[in-house]
């Protein structure tokens, strides 16, 4: 009795199974069952893994997008960071050579004072052909590297791009911290505190690009040096701060006619650093006929300045929009593209290959992204 009962049972339930077997085929007893199963899971994981994939890569390219920056921006701790003697020292020497640590920062009136100093180069990568212009300058400036700089046992400097990165990035109290903050050209700050800080111990400028109020835009003892592409730059220089007479001719914008500033806080960058910018970091020829005029941009120069300076160099506010990206502004304060550097002698996709490798070797720190 109980074998006939078992026998039904599971004469029914094969019955059932075949029953079901012609409904769906997804039978445990359906040989490809498994493999089936395994696809349709494995399916899912990949579907997933897609979207995820596809999320990520949305994401990444919208956070890099300047205009949502200020959705993505992770605050940087406001600690100092720890500072090494003469770490950007060794750094430099590894880029730059051994040496280039010897030479003076500014040019000081006793090397063309009684002796020419000689110089490979003429502007900007040396002084040949402009010593006696450059004379009158130094006569009436100064060379010394501040108290305050000079008497600091580590120098902690970040070197102040004008790029839209710094648009709604709130770094300025972060940059505030640091003991020397480098800033290029007419880069303002009254009104961008909050992004770009307020201290300003160093501004580098030429004539072009000193339209700017001293008064506004620095602090008292901000030291302005000058970086010197032709002769007639120095020839300015000494007409505004003797109020001799301005020459308007001979500029590719005109430079300011008056300007508020005490001679003795101007210093005159040494060339050799522009020399060494073009050389080391891009490449560039030095001696290079009249029409091609390349150079590297005055934040790069900065960043060698740094380095020979500093002992801890960190940069904020680099990098330009890729070279299709025609509508994206390139400063933070004024509304303007990629279209206003042409035939600047710039190369930006090369800049951006040179301060990429002094990133990756830990010679200087980003503080926006690059
Ligand atoms: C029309 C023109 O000649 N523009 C030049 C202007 C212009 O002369 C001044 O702004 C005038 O006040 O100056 C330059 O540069 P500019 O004054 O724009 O910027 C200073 C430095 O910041 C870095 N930068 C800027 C914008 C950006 N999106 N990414 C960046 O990395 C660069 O390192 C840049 O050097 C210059 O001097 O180098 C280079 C620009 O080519
Ligand atoms: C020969 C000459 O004056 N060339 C000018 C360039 O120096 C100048 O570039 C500008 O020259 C500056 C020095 O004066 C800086 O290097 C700046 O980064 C750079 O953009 C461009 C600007 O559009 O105009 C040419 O006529």
């Amino acid at each position: 009795m109980e074998e006939e009962s078992a026998l039904a049972s599971g004469a029914q339930q094969t019955s059932e199974a075949v029953a079901r077997g012609s409904r769906d085929d997804t039978s445990p007893q359906e040989p490809f069952y498994l493999l089936r199963n395994m696809t349709s899971k494995s399916h899912w994981k990949l579907l997933a893994l897609a979207l995820v994939l596809v999320v990520v890569m949305v994401w990444y390219s919208i956070s890099r997008e300047d205009r949502y920056i200020e959705f993505f921006y992770f605050p940087v701790s406001e600690k100092k960071e720890p500072c090494f003697q003469g770490e950007a020292e060794r750094q430099a020497s590894k880029i730059f050579g051994n040496h280039s640590r010897e030479q003076p920062i500014f040019l000081q009136l006793k090397d063309y004072f009684w002796v020419k100093t000689p110089s490979a180069y003429e502007l900007p990568f040396g002084t040949k052909g402009s010593e006696d212009l450059l004379l009158r300058v130094l006569a009436i400036t100064s060379y010394s590297i501040p108290e305050s700089i000079q008497s600091l046992e580590c120098r902690r400097c970040v070197v102040v791009g004008n790029g839209h990165r710094l648009k709604n990035s709130s770094l300025g109290g972060v940059i505030n911290k640091y003991d020397v903050v480098i800033r290029l050209n007419n880069a303002p700050v009254a009104g961008y505190e909050g992004d770009v800080g307020s201290k300003t111990t160093i501004r580098l400028f030429y004539p072009e690009s000193a339209h700017f109020d001293p008064k506004i835009e620095n602090n008292p003892d901000t030291l302005l040096v000058l970086v010197a592409f032709k002769a007639m730059d120095f020839h300015w220089i000494e007409t505004i701060l003797s109020d001799k007479k301005r020459v308007r001719k001979g500029f590719w914008k005109q430079p300011p006619l008056i300007w508020d500033v005490n001679p003795k806080q101007i210093r005159i960058l040494n060339p050799f650093f522009m020399e060494i910018a073009a050389d080391k970091l891009l490449s560039l020829p030095i001696q290079q006929p009249r029409k091609i005029k390349q150079k590297p941009t005055t934040g790069l120069l900065a960043i060698t300045l740094a380095l020979h300076l500093c002992d801890l160099v960190h940069i904020a506010g680099f990098g330009y929009p890729d070279a299709y990206n025609k509508k994206q502004t390139i400063h933070y304060y004024e509304q303007i593209t990629l279209k206003s550097m042409a035939g600047s002698g710039h190369n930006v996709s090369q800049e951006a290959v040179a301060i990429k490798r002094m990133l990756e070797m830990g010679a200087v720190k980003n503080l926006t992204y690059f």
